[in-house]
C-alpha cells in the first residue's frame, strides 16, 4: 500500500502553464530586453554576481555585451542555467509591473491548487525558473494572484531537476517523508528522478503541449493524466 499523500509538489512549465507561454512571450521578453538591461544595471552587486558565474564559465575575463550575447544564445536553447534563470526573473518583474502580459495557468490547475489548499494539503513549487521568477509568476498569473496557495518554492539552486538528490533535499526540506509527496511534471527524467528519491509521481501530458500523447514506454511506469482535475477530486 502506497504512503498517503501529505503534500504536493510541482513543476511549472508544461505543468500548471503552458510551453508556449514561456517560450513564446518569457523568453522572447527576456531575450530582447537582456542587452540594455546588463548594460544600465550590471553594476548592481546582486546582479553582477551572476554576470561574473557566466564570465568564469567562458573562461574568465570577457565584457558584460558578450556575456549578454552569450546568455541570448542560452535562451534560444532553454538552457536551464541558475545565472540566466536569476537574471530573466529579473527582466520579467519589469513586464509583470508594466501589465505587459500575466503568466499562463491552465484553468484546470488554478482551480485544483486552489481545491488542494482550501482542504488544507500543503502545496510547493519547483521550477528551473528562479524562486522570484516563480513568485512573480503566480503572483501575476491569469487567474490572479496565486501565491498564498504555496507552502514553500524550490529552483535549481536545490539542484537539478534530473537529479535524485534534489528531491531528497526537497523532502528534507519540507519535513516529510518523500514517499508522502506528490510530484507533477511534464518532463519524464524529472519524475524518473523523483521517484528514485521516493516521491510519488504524475506525468501531466497536456494535449495543447504535447499534441502526441505519450504512451506507457515513453511515460516510464508514471502515471499519466491530461489536466490536475484527475489528480485527488476533493470534492
Ligand atoms: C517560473 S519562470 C518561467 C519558467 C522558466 O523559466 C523555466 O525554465 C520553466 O522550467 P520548468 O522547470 O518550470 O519546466
Ligand atoms: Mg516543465
Amino acid at each position: 500500500m502506497s504512503a498517503p499523500m501529505k503534500a504536493i509538489l510541482t513543476d511549472i512549465e508544461g505543468t500548471s502553464s503552458s510551453i508556449s507561454f514561456v517560450k513564446d512571450v518569457l523568453f522572447p521578453y527576456a531575450r530582447r530586453a537582456l542587452p540594455g538591461f546588463v548594460k544600465a544595471r550590471g553594476h548592481e552587486p546582486a546582479i553582477r554576481k551572476w554576470l561574473d558565474m557566466v564570465a568564469t564559465e567562458m573562461g574568465g575575463m570577457c565584457q558584460d555585451a558578450m556575456i549578454a550575447e552569450v546568455m541570448q544564445g542560452w535562451i534560444d536553447e532553454d538552457r536551464k542555467h541558475t545565472a540566466l534563470k536569476a537574471l530573466q526573473g529579473m527582466i520579467w518583474a519589469d513586464g509583470y509591473q508594466s501589465a505587459d502580459f500575466t503568466a499562463h495557468i491552465y484553468p484546470d490547475a488554478a482551480e485544483a491548487l486552489r481545491q488542494w489548499h482550501a482542504a488544507g494539503l500543503p502545496l510547493y513549487v519547483y521550477s528551473s525558473g528562479s524562486v522570484p521568477a516563480q513568485r512573480l509568476f503566480f503572483g501575476h498569473s491569469d487567474a490572479g494572484d496565486l501565491t498564498g496557495l504555496f507552502s514553500g518554492w524550490f529552483d535549481t539552486e536545490i539542484g537539478g531537476k534530473r537529479e535524485a538528490g534534489s528531491y531528497r533535499r526537497i523532502a528534507d526540506s519540507i519535513g516529510l517523508p518523500a514517499a508522502e509527496i506528490l510530484f507533477l511534471s511534464d518532463v519524464v527524467a524529472e519524475l524518473d528522478a523523483a521517484r528514485e528519491a521516493g516521491m510519488d509521481t504524475v506525468l501531466i501530458d497536456r494535449i495543447e503541449d504535447y499534441p502526441q500523447p505519450r504512451d506507457a514506454g515513453q511515460a516510464n511506469g508514471h502515471r499519466r493524466l491530461e489536466s490536475f482535475s484527475a489528480i485527488m477530486p476533493t470534492a
